[in-house]
């Protein structure tokens, strides 16, 4: 399997608006010199450039250097101080602003320190997004969630979900995530499956039955796991791969450093100390003294360095300069940074925060986790993991916005695009208003899995004190809807006290309850012996039916035997699932049950494959031969034997009758300036 970075392609943060000095305060950079202003200035400016591009021409050598500064230092004290007895309260992790200039909120560590190894949060469930160019007729459109979403070629069972899933979709992690950041050189978060941790990911049906109302209303995937990969300190931002064509493939990252400019940066470092030492040794120089006392100031030192920053002003997207320490950076710090392990280690002691800084700023994410939900037909649920007394957060909740919900809009053909078939599944994770096109989806820990209760739910939310963009609370959805940063949240509060233990619920609005009372009225069970490929290889005591009993391998699910119950040569062709390293990975063939042996509970099997019938919309079957026997038969296999797959398109949340609506924002606190006058009818 290839690493975690070369097969992310997208996901999170906000866009990095490098923070950049005017250029005017480039050309004079020591006109507050107390001596020689302008002679100074200009011999100076001179020398800076010669140096500047003396160094960017010859990089050469290894690298070596920067040293925490004072502050950092002082910062980085304050936080290994004894976490565990002096944190305010316990917490393992933190929402708050990241450390990455521009970037919006971060995830960072709590009050205890974790190991390489250690899992950092409740699983991610992943809802899928798939075919959103086709169902928005292959116009370009906007869509926030696309800078948040993780690339399906990281979740094998996607393969099964639509016909082409790496393409066509993409997957809504939605709590660690859609949350966590990316600083390259610093990543200290893995995926626990592709890393090689292990088996995290699953598909559940979650205790609800293809048979049941609720079926296709919530995802089935979930367990997606993440670990510490190496150690982390108390109060230190968390930062997952992205992997660099996450940065390479977006204009509004020019600028982020990739792997390869940290090592050129190190050089071009290594070079200019060289130049400096040698111009100040250089024989026309020395005979200038006051020249020379000029140059071993600190003020000299830190305005050559700010000249050649600064040029970043002009260079707004060389990724190298942006891969420099910023301004006032002096030459002792700069040597320690390159003993320190090099420019990529520059913001290491920034993303370590205080006990303070993280109870002033932070807001903490893991009062909840998750499980199978206690509300018939729900799903998956949020507990409680302590007791949250009434008033208190239970859960921040950034939201991303989606100014015109009908970009969530399924059909079956696009003939009537005001009459949608259906909805993609996240409309059932986002909060709307009737009276507006506006969406707005929480993301962060375990948010997406808080259920409704109309009677007696114990949480409510309320807008948060800690928006990004407050002003959008006076703007129309027209001015900021299409901002490529989220800028508003929600805070999950609790209405009264609620027990470690006890299942979150909110009320999702009259509106909802009201369409859920009406969904399950009218249900009428579409598919009475419908069971997904999923669960079906979960049960090691399913018996498998015969064709003359069901016909399950024409209709939604496959049924593949494994190959190495098979004589070794014969003409069928073998499907290859997974990835290699996978225990499932083998051949499969295509297979059906002819009989059973009720008392071995054996099979005799017919090998098959399937052939699409044009125009009929079905298949055929052609029951495959053996060296000169008319059908190739196999007697005596066992139940280990058999495989299933989902068909594509077939799982309950593509089905056009699975339950569909938006959680609903209470009308008095929804602003009324953003209300739209072209109200969708439909949900
Ligand atoms: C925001 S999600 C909640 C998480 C969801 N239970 C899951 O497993 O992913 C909202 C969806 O959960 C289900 N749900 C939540 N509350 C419910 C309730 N009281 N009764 C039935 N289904 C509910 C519905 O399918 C709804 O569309």
């Amino acid at each position: 399997m290839s690493s975690l970075s070369s097969r992310i392609d997208a996901t999170i943060i906000d866009p990095i608006i490098p923070t950049l000095g005017g250029i005017n305060s480039v050309q004079c950079v020591y006109s507050n010199a107390r001596r020689k202003k302008d002679k100074s200035c200009n011999m100076i400016t001179f020398l800076s450039t010669l140096m500047f591009f003396a160094a960017m021409t010859t990089v050469s050598g290894s690298p070596s250097s920067i040293p925490p500064s004072q502050q950092q230092q002082q910062q980085q004290q304050q936080s290994t101080n004894d976490p565990t007895t002096t944190q305010p309260q316990d917490c393992g992790l933190y929402l708050a602003p990241s450390t990455i200039p521009g970037a919006g909120l971060g995830v960072f560590a709590g009050n205890k320190p974790y190991k390489k190894g250690d899992r950092l949060a409740p699983p991610d469930i992943m809802i899928p997004a798939y075919d959103m160019t086709w169902h928005n007729d292959d116009k370009g459109y906007h869509f926030l969630w696309d800078e948040y979403t993780w690339s399906t070629t990281m979740f094998p069972d996607m393969e099964d979900d639509i016909e082409d899933p790496f393409e066509q979709s993409s997957i809504i992690s939605s709590g660690f995530g859609a949350a966590i950041n990316c600083m390259l050189p610093l990543v200290n978060v893995a995926d626990y499956e592709s890393d090689g941790y292990g088996d995290g990911y699953q598909l559940t049906t979650s205790g609800v039955s293809s048979q049941s109302p609720g079926a296709g209303a919530f995802t089935p995937m979930t367990g997606r796991i993440f670990v510490a990969s190496k150690d982390i300190e108390p109060f230190s931002e968390l930062y997952a791969d992205y992997g660099e064509g996450y940065f390479s493939g977006r204009s509004s990252y020019d600028s982020v450093p990739l792997f390869d400019d940290y090592e050129k940066a190190d050089k071009l470092i290594g070079r200019y100390m060289k130049r400096l030492e040698a111009m100040k040794s250089n024989a026309s120089i020395k005979e200038d003294l006051e020249l020379v006392d000029l140059l071993n100031t600190t003020e000299f030192e830190n305005d050559m360095w700010n000249f050649m920053i600064e040029t970043r002003a002009i260079w707004r997207e060389s990724r190298l300069l942006h891969a420099l320490p910023g301004p006032n950076t002096s030459i002792p710090e700069l040597e320690n940074l390159m003993e320190f392990g090099g420019t990529g280690m520059q913001h290491y002691n920034s993303s370590i925060k205080s006990q303070e800084w993280m109870k002033e700023h932070g807001q903490c994410m893991d009062n909840i986790h998750d499980g199978v939900s206690n509300i018939p037909h729900a799903g998956r649920g949020a507990f409680a993991s302590k007791f949250i007394p009434e008033g208190d957060l239970v859960s921040p909740a950034p939201l991303i916005h989606i100014p015109d919900r009908r970009i969530l809009r399924v059909y079956e053909d696009h003939d009537h695009p005001e009459t949608p078939h259906h909805h993609q599944l996240l409309l059932n994770y986002c909060f709307g208003h009737a009276e507006s096109t506006l969406l707005l989806c929480p993301y962060g820990l375990l948010n997406f899995l808080i259920n409704h209760d109309a009677k007696n739910p114990n949480t409510k939310i309320q807008w948060s004190k800690k928006h990004r963009h407050p002003e959008w609370f006076n703007e129309s959805i027209n001015e900021w809807g299409h901002s490529y940063h989220n800028g508003l949240s929600f805070d999950f509060v609790a209405l009264r006290d609620i027990n470690p233990g006890e299942e979150i619920t909110i009320d999702y609005g009259e509106e909802w309850e009201a369409a859920w009372q009406e969904h399950v009225k009218r249900f009428d069970n579409p598919r009475p012996k419908y069971i997904p490929a999923f669960e079906l290889n979960k049960m090691d005591d399913l018996i498998i039916p015969t064709y003359f009993e069901v016909d399950y391998q024409y209709e939604n699910v496959l049924m593949f035997c494994r190959q190495h119950f098979f004589p070794t040569a014969f003409e069928a062709k073998p499907y290859r699932f997974g990835f290699e390293e996978e225990e499932d990975y083998g051949e499969y063939y295509l297979c059906r049950a002819f009989s059973r042996n009720e008392t071995s509970r054996t099979y005799t099997v017919e090998v098959i494959e399937r052939e699409d019938c044009a125009n009929k919309g079905n298949y055929e079957v052609v029951v495959k031969t053996y060296k000169d026997t008319p059908k190739l038969i196999l007697f005596d296999i066992p139940r280990d034997a058999f495989f299933f797959r989902d068909i594509p398109y077939t799982r309950d949340h593509h089905q056009f009758w699975s339950f569909r609506h938006d959680m609903r924002i209470p009308n008095d606190m929804f602003p009324d300036i953003w209300k739209t006058d072209d109200v969708v009818g439909d949900i």
